[in-house]
Parts: structure tokens; sequence; C-alpha cells
């Protein structure tokens, strides 16, 4: 199982505080990691360094096996899927679907004069009937409900057959039946053959997708739990996290939580 990430002591530092904090971290390639925590714990920084977009502050980060510091980042990149909310916002409203798909081959987010091949545009549509979104290609992206953008934004991240997919909280702001559809093509994406190596950030246990395997739990940067969902998903490890009194449950390889 060959490892996909690897952390050893990595800090960040903003402002003159660690945002995150000595953080030791192993991801193999057959593992679905979501990450945990409240508001301000370091998730999105985190994701950033294992994106190769930020650099630790201290300590060494290992991606697809090569070291951060020494590495060409524009021949790693194409090789990590990365979905955030700071990458749409940079798609043009009027950018056509299938475009927002397209353009992932070339690492940008809208078109303009590039020469896309066959292979890619037949890819792109592959990926968008994978994720339910063909009978949408020739509409503009902004005029998508937040459901199916959500969704827009994970084939345009999976276009380039990442070795590594990173979702910065995926199923943010959805309806239920929005965040339950996702959820479900998430958990079977998760599970399919050949999928890459998974790490989802989330704020709530509810929208962890079957399927997946791991998870880290992070308060002000540090890691409170990390491991096996069934062992790091629990009332006590969030409850210190989150300085809460919590129950929580797992029914059917879903999980709910709630204060006592
Ligand atoms: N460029 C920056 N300059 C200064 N502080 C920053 C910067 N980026 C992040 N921070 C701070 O680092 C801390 C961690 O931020 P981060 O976005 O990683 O947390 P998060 O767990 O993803 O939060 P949320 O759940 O609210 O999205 C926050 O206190 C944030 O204000």
């Amino acid at each position: 199982m060959p490892t996909v990430l690897k952390l050893s002591d990595v800090s960040v530092v903003r402002n003159g505080t660690p945002v995150v904090d000595s953080v030791d971290w192993t991801v193999e390639s057959e593992e679905r990691w979501v990450v945990l925590g409240p508001n301000g714990a370091g998730k999105t920084t985190l994701l950033q360094v294992a994106a190769a977009q930020t650099h630790p502050s201290s300590g060494s980060a290992e991606v697809l096996g090569d070291d951060l510091g020494s590495v060409d980042l524009f021949d790693l990149r194409p090789r990590i899927g990365f979905a955030s909310t700071t990458i749409a916002r940079r798609i043009p409203p009027k950018e056509k679907v299938v475009d927002v798909v397209l353009t992932a081959a070339y690492s940008v987010t809208g078109r303009w004069n590039e020469e896309y091949e066959g292979v890619d545009v037949r890819r792109a549509h592959r990926v968008l009937d994978e994720w339910n979104l063909d009978h949408l290609a020739e509409r503009s992206f902004g005029d998508l409900s937040d459901g199916e953008q959500k969704r827009v934004q994970i084939a345009r991240s999976v276009m380039t057959d990442p070795e590594l997919l990173l979702l910065d909280e995926p199923a943010a702001s959805l309806d239920l039946g929005s965040r339950e559809e996702l959820l479900r093509m998430l958990g079977g994406y998760a599970s399919s053959e050949g999928s890459p190596a998974i790490v989802m950030v989330t704020h709530h246990v509810e929208e962890i997708p079957r399927g997946f395997t791991h998870a880290l739990l992070l308060s002000k940067g540090a890691v409170v739990a990390s491991g096996p969902l069934d062992e790091v998903v629990t009332a006590e490890t969030l409850g210190e996290a989150f300085g809460l009194s919590l129950t929580v449950t797992a029914e059917d390889g879903r999980y709910t939580a709630r204060a006592v």
C-alpha cells in the first residue's frame, strides 16, 4: 500500500502563531480520510499543505513520494485533485460546465485559447456522466444550483485522474436532498476500483460518506486523535475537540452527533 502523504512534525505559522502545530500524519493509497475540527482548527491550512499549495514553516511534508521542499511543484500539482470554494470562486460564472471540467487538464479555471485533444474532451464528458452532470454540459456554471456546482467542482478535480483527491467541505451549504445525493455519489466513488486516496475536510460527522475509513481530528492546529473512523469519531474525542458534552451514534456506516 503506497504512502501518498507523510507529514512529520509539520507546523504552519501565520502572524507568529502556529495555525498547524507539530502534525504527524500518514495517508496510504487505500485510505479515505475525513479531517474534522472546529472553526479555525487549521483544517484548510493542512489541506493546502497536502495540495502542495502551502509549504510548512517547519517539519517535512512528502506528497506522492516527493519532498515538498525539493520537488518541481508544476510536475506534482497535476497529480493532485483539489476542490475548494477558493478555486470555485475563480471559475467565471459564464463558463460552460464542460469547460469547467476540461480546463483542469491545463490547471486553469477559464477557457481561453488552449487546444484540447479529443481524448480530453471525451474524458470530460465521461467524468460529467459519472457525476450525473452530462445533461448540464452546455449550461453556464453560474446558473447551476449549489448542489450541481459542488458536483461539477468534484468532476473537475478528478478530470486528471489524480493519485490524491482533496475535497474542502464539499457538502457545505447544501440542502438535505443535495447533501445526501452528493454523499451517496462520493461514497460510491470512494469505494470504487481505481479511485485515488481521498482526504475530505468537513465540520459535521453527518457528512462522512459511507466507504470512508479514517479520521483526523484537529483542534487549535494540533492533532486530538487520528486513526480508523470508529476510534476517532467518538463522544470523548469529539467532545474534547469541540469543547462540548456530546452523544455520538454510528448506524449503517453513517454518524450523527448532538450535544447532551
Ligand atoms: N493567511 C493567513 N494569515 C493569517 N492567519 C491565517 C491565514 N490563513 C489562515 N489563518 C488563520 O489560521 C487559522 C486556521 O485557519 P484554517 O482556515 O486553516 O482553519 P479551518 O479549520 O479550515 O477553519 P474553518 O472551519 O472555519 O474553515 C485561523 O485562525 C485563521 O484565521
